[in-house]
């Protein structure tokens, strides 16, 4: 059974169409990144499955339990960290959190045990009697967190948690995000950042119009595309009986000197293509001064996929 199911979800805001019979299935221990160029419906998606937007058709499950029938049952597996932040700047740190603990039913000991659990995962320990108006943008992020995880959720979705910060506070959140994935927490991550995207998920979803339009590993997408890798060889000379060779290799796209002594070539990701063309190079007597090879990346995927670029946001 799949932690969190879509089946064919629909959101509709008068006559737009946010979500479009969207399913997909998210297992127990991923980081399942979404990404969609903006308007695709991924914040729509994430706020139906936390219960703060009701679904018009279709249906959302967590561990069984529907979004429509059981949304406390819901609500009580999920830490949701949104795109807006939503901490109160009149309130100490650690009042902020316990704020949502008590939202959560937490009281006493426990409560303050996971209070201090949660400020301290997020490195602000030392700020809890401190008000998020002395914070910086990065601190009230990881604040926003702390608030969303103090409850040990199943899932804790996040959306785009580390637009417009520090790289200090970014790495942490990174590394805050494959923590809890190590703990036992499953993640769900939006961003318009595809490094941070290809750097922390085990999966990877795109999302279009309101549908999912693919889905799997990096690798895998990669690959089921069709993506080329470049290589880019800077020899000793070039032999154009060898360039004739390597360019009828069956893993070999297109060959072409771009300059006297550079060879560029583009070609299906492989390692032993790479080894037949350094068997050319050497046959036909060429010296090899530097090899470059430039993967394919998601980036590129999701422009070819989506007619649009991920960092693009009109
Ligand atoms: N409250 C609303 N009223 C009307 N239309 C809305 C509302 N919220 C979202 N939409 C529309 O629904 C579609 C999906 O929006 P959504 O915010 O879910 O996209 P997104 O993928 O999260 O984009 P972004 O990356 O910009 O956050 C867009 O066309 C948007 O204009």
């Amino acid at each position: 059974m799949s932690l969190v199911q879509f089946k064919e979800v629909v959101k509709k805001y008068d006559t737009v169409l946010s979500v479009n019979h969207l399913s997909m299935a998210i297992e127990e221990g991923e980081i399942f990144g979404l990404l969609g160029p903006n308007g695709a419906g991924k914040s729509t998606s994430i706020h139906m499955l936390s219960g703060l937007l009701s679904v018009d058709a279709g249906d959302i499950t967590v561990e069984d339990w529907s979004v429509r029938k059981h949304s406390l049952e819901v609500k009580r597996r999920i830490g949701l960290v949104p795109q807006e932040l939503a901490i109160y700047d009149s309130l100490s740190a650690a009042e902020n959190v316990t704020f949502f603990a008590r939202l959560y039913g937490l009281g006493g000991k426990l409560l303050r045990e996971r209070v201090a659990e949660a400020l301290e995962f997020v490195g602000l320990q030392d700020k809890a009697k401190d008000k998020p108006a002395t914070f910086s943008g990065g601190m009230k992020r990881r604040l926003n967190i702390a608030c969303a995880i103090m409850h040990r959720p199943k899932l804790i979705i996040m959306d785009e948690p580390t637009v417009g910060i520090d790289p200090q506070s970014r790495n942490h959140i990174l590394e805050s995000v494959r923590t809890l994935n190590r703990l036992g927490s499953t993640i769900i991550y939006t961003s318009h950042y595809m490094e941070e995207v290809e750097a922390i998920s085990t999966r990877v979803g795109i999302m279009d119009k309101g549908k999912l339009i693919v889905s799997g590993t990096k690798e895998k997408l990669l690959r089921q595309m069709g993506q080329d890798e470049k290589l880019i060889l800077e020899v000793d000379r070039i032999v154009e009986e060898a360039v004739a060779e390597i360019g009828k290799h069956s893993l070999v796209t297109s060959i072409e000197a771009v300059d006297s002594l550079v060879l560029e070539i583009f070609l299906k990701a492989s390692d032993t293509a790479l080894q037949d063309l350094l068997f050319i190079l050497h046959k036909h007597g060429i010296g090899l001064r530097k090899l470059t090879r430039i993967e394919p990346d998601l980036e590129t995927l999701f422009l070819q996929l989506t007619g649009r670029s991920l960092r693009d946001r009109t």
